[in-house]
């Protein structure tokens, strides 16, 4: 009987010398799922999707994936996954096309070769060499041999840096397919944006841990605050305003008319909002709730500095 599981990471550590670039890490991954994992560089995202494609070993903690061990059961797993690993992998002289008809032939029920080829743009590049394709054409070809053999779970390591928007678009385009086709797509992004349109569930890692998991949604609502903002005539009084909000709302002026109120919004904080503007006869233009976004629950996470 298969699982529900198709990953599943249990206090993963891996050290390079004194340092743990993954310490005490722990991830579930539903069959299935699209799961984004995002992080600030060098958090350890990496370092786990290679030690569950089964190209690290553990230092301590325990990696399932399919159910197998990816180091022992590597030759059971291998056919059944797919791996598109941040720097290339592939020959540097090998011819492009060629490359991928090879890979394809490796695998039991390969995808038909030319229609990916043809719809990862990738049609005018048949006989050059891997090195002499520009960045984005070997991003592109990495995916492309990363799905060929029809995997159940794919693995993709950063697959839209660096593309131009229609190249995102199409890549964005097959792992919707793959996954309505019911593969489990891995993705590590440093996108906000490429999460929140692909991913069911985004776990955010950081010092070689989960630090929070949830759907977008889930993860933009939870914690703390949102934001109100509306435009009315410049230099309200900010004092009077705050007094009828809950402790804690922070209420400014950004720039003349323009109010910000940031605390946690429900039916009553707007009622005491409007109640204030109406008593002081002021017509609280453009009022809107402004959910935090992806980025900002990433960034109030991970912090503002560069490390
Ligand atoms: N082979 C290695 N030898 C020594 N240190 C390593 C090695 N591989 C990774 N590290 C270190 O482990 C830490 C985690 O690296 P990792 O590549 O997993 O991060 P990441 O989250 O994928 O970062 P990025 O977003 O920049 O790709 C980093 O500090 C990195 O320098």
């Amino acid at each position: 009987m298969q699982t529900q599981t198709a990953v599943e990471v249990t206090g993963l550590v891996k050290r390079y010398g004194a340092k743990a670039a993954v310490d005490g890490l722990d991830l579930t991954i539903a069959r299935g799922s699209i799961t984004a994992v995002l992080g600030p560089n060098g958090a350890g995202k990496t370092t786990t999707i290679e030690t569950c494609e089964g190209y690290r070993r553990p230092d301590a903690g325990t990696v399932r994936v399919l159910g197998l061990d990816p180091v022992a059961d590597a030759a059971r797993l291998r056919p059944r996954i797919g791996v598109m690993l941040q720097a290339g992998g592939v020959y540097a002289g090998a011819r492009a096309v060629e490359m991928l008809r090879h890979t394809a032939k490796l695998y039991a029920e390969p995808l038909e070769v030319d229609p990916l080829v043809e719809r990862l743009g990738l049609g005018s590049c048949g006989r050059t060499p891997y090195r002499r394709l520009s960045g984005g054409q070997q991003q592109r070809l990495g995916l492309a041999m990363a799905v060929v053999g029809r995997p159940e779970l794919v693995f993709l390591d950063e697959p839209t840096a660096g593309l131009d928007p229609q190249a995102r678009r199409a890549t964005w385009e097959l792992v919707r397919e793959l996954h309505r086709d019911g593969v489990t797509v891995v993705v590590t992004t440093h996108h906000m944006d490429e999460a929140e349109q692909l991913a069911d569930t985004v776990a955010i890692v950081d010092r070689g841990r989960v630090i929070a998991r949830g759907t977008p949604a889930e993860l933009c609502r939870s914690g703390a605050e949102s934001t109100l903002r509306f435009d009315g005539p410049p230099g309200l009084d900010l004092d009077s305003l705050r007094g009828v909000l809950p402790d804690g709302a922070s209420v400014t002026e950004p720039s003349p008319g323009t109010y910000r109120i940031e605390a946690p919004v429900d039916p009553g904080l707007l009622a005491a909002v409007t109640a204030w503007c109406a008593a002081a006869g002021v017509m609280p233009d453009g009022l809107a709730v402004q959910r935090r976004s992806l980025e900002d629950v990433f960034l109030d996470l991970t912090g503002r500095e560069l490390r």
